[in-house]
């Protein structure tokens, strides 16, 4: 029986285990992790992540060929096939800090590999790393081996979070690249056979190994710059009464461009797309190309004016100051059907609404009162870490408060902002929310999820990214 071990039980390496142990019975599966307390959690009911549709995949094979253990070494030694989805963070010290990814994580997982390893091998780079990285992995697998032949691939993962399971049983493709020696492409084909168990063959695309690194840092850079791209025009609509739907619509007929991805919002949040363009900004000022750097690092400088000019709505808008008000912040997760708020917009709002000092009352029916207190005091970056090795917080932030309600939040609030697309906010009660609400009532549909229409009906003033402006909102310019 073949056996594969993946070295990283987060977001990537257990949903994408799960569904190599479901589709591919024949092979045994283990998901190896240095952190106890989520090896638990893989191992009970509550699992440590909250996506669609994972809870039955892993019921279906845990105990059967699906294992979950902290017996990192162990795992590693037995297995054909290693993966490596630990965390690559992005710097914050030393050589390229603020840019440069952090291969530490990764180079331990490599150094672990060689030391216990007994046999020949295949290693699978599952983690998003600069180009390049195999030939790093490399050397330090192969000084260390005692004659074992190691086998690097890149298999960078392109699901997205809240849709996992769905995007790992059809994938718009499966990248593998290897070395172009006839080692590397028997180690391809080994690493293709599992996947053709339920992929068809013309979406499992074969490269060399460097094209496959950075077509995932590609990947990523180009969906962020939709983003960026439509959330530029947005601010573009609201001085000129353009509506920012309708633009993209319109735009996204033209089947070059296409309609995914076009939703304009209050900015782009997640783990990755910021750390991987800044990864990829990196490299290209290390390899001479700052023009090119200067191209995608706008993308991360427009998603940061977009946070910004929200917040700035929302405290021009309320005559120029939110001090003592309580806002009612609906939505914390980066995005709907997850509970993850990793890099999510809403950090850089609500600490911005405390910076002018507004109290806020918080609701995310995913997000427990101990990580948005972890998420707004933590350091940036910080977050990306192993969960043992992330600083605690040693105090909570006063002037916020986590409820487990939309209308506890909204309860005498002076304003709503709409931080997440949870489809349970299209559907309030938005009279009742108005009737307990301080007037004038405002909402900040930071994802343009309420009917605009039918709340300014009730009486509440509504901002929209990238809509008509209100009267009332006109004559309140958001000037920085
Ligand atoms: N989250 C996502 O949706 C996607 C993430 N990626 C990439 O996948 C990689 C992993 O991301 P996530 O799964 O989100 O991170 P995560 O933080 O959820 O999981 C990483 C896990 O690796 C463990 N770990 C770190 N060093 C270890 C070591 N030496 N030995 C054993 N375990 C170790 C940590 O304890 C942690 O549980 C990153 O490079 C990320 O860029 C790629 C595609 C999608
Ligand atoms: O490398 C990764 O980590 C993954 O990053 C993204 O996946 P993810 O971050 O989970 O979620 P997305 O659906 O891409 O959303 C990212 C952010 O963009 C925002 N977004 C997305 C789409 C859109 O039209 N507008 C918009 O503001 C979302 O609300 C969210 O905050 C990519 O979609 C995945 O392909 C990739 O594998």
């Amino acid at each position: 029986m073949v056996k594969i071990c993946c070295i990283g039980a987060g977001y990537v390496g257990g949903p994408t285990m799960a569904v190599i142990a479901l589709k591919c019975p024949d092979i045994e599966v283990a998901v190896v992790d240095i952190s106890v307390s989520r090896i638990n959690a893989w191992n009970s009911d509550t699992l440590p992540i909250y996506e669609p549709g994972l809870d039955d995949v892993v019921k279906q094979r845990r105990g059967k060929n699906l294992f979950f253990s902290t017996d990192v070494e162990k795992h590693v030694m037995e297995a054909d096939i290693v993966f490596v989805s630990v965390n690559t963070p992005t710097k914050t010290q030393g050589l390229g800090a603020g840019k440069a990814a952090d291969l530490t994580y990764w180079e331990s997982a490599a150094r672990m590999i060689a030391d216990v390893s007994k046999s020949d091998k295949i290693v699978v780079e599952k983690s998003t790393v600069p180009v390049k990285t195999a030939e790093a992995i490399e050397k330090i697998l192969t000084h260390n081996s005692k004659g074992i032949n190691f086998q690097i691939l890149s298999n960078p993962e392109f699901l997205a979070e809240g849709t996992a399971i769905e995007d790992l049983f059809s994938p718009d493709r499966v990248l593998i690249g290897g070395r172009e020696t006839p080692a590397g492409q028997k180690a391809i084909q080994a690493l293709k056979s599992v996947y053709a168990h339920w992929v068809p063959e013309e979406r499992i695309i074969c490269s060399n190994l460097w094209s496959a690194e950075l077509s995932k840092l590609a990947a990523n850079a180009f969906l962020a710059q939709r983003i960026s791209s439509v959330n530029a025009i947005s601010a573009l609509c609201e001085a000129t009464g353009a509506n920012v739907q309708e633009v993209a619509h319109a735009v996204g007929k033209d089947t070059r461009i296409g309609p995914k991805f076009l939703n304009a919002s209050v900015g782009f949040g997640g783990s990755c797309f910021q750390k991987d363009i800044l990864n990829l900004v990196y490299i290209c000022e290390c390899n001479g190309l700052p023009e090119v750097a200067n191209y995608w690092k706008q993308v991360i400088k427009i998603n940061d004016y977009q946070k910004s000019r929200f917040v700035n709505r929302v405290v021009s808008s309320m005559f120029n100051t939110v001090s003592g008000k309580k806002i009612a912040i609906l939505g914390f997760a980066f995005k709907k059907d997850t509970g993850d708020t990793r890099e999510t917009p809403a950090i850089d709002v609500c600490k911005g609404l405390l910076g002018d000092k507004a109290r806020l009352s918080i609701y995310d029916p995913q997000v427990s009162e101990d990580q948005i207190q972890r998420d707004l005091s933590m350091k940036k970056f910080d977050w990306d870490h192993p969960i043992h090795l992330q600083p605690q917080s040693p105090t909570t932030v006063k002037q916020v408060g986590v409820v487990w309600d939309a209308y506890a939040a909204t309860k005498d609030a002076h304003g709503i902002c709409i931080l997440t697309e949870w489809d349970e906010f299209k559907s309030l009660d938005y009279q009742k929310i108005y009737d307990q609400m301080q007037k004038p009532a405002f909402v900040f549909d930071g994802r343009n999820v309420v009917d605009a229409e039918k709340l300014r009906q009730i009486g509440f003033i509504v901002y929209s990214i990238g809509k008509p402006l209100d009267e009332w909102l006109k004559d309140m310019p958001a000037v920085a």
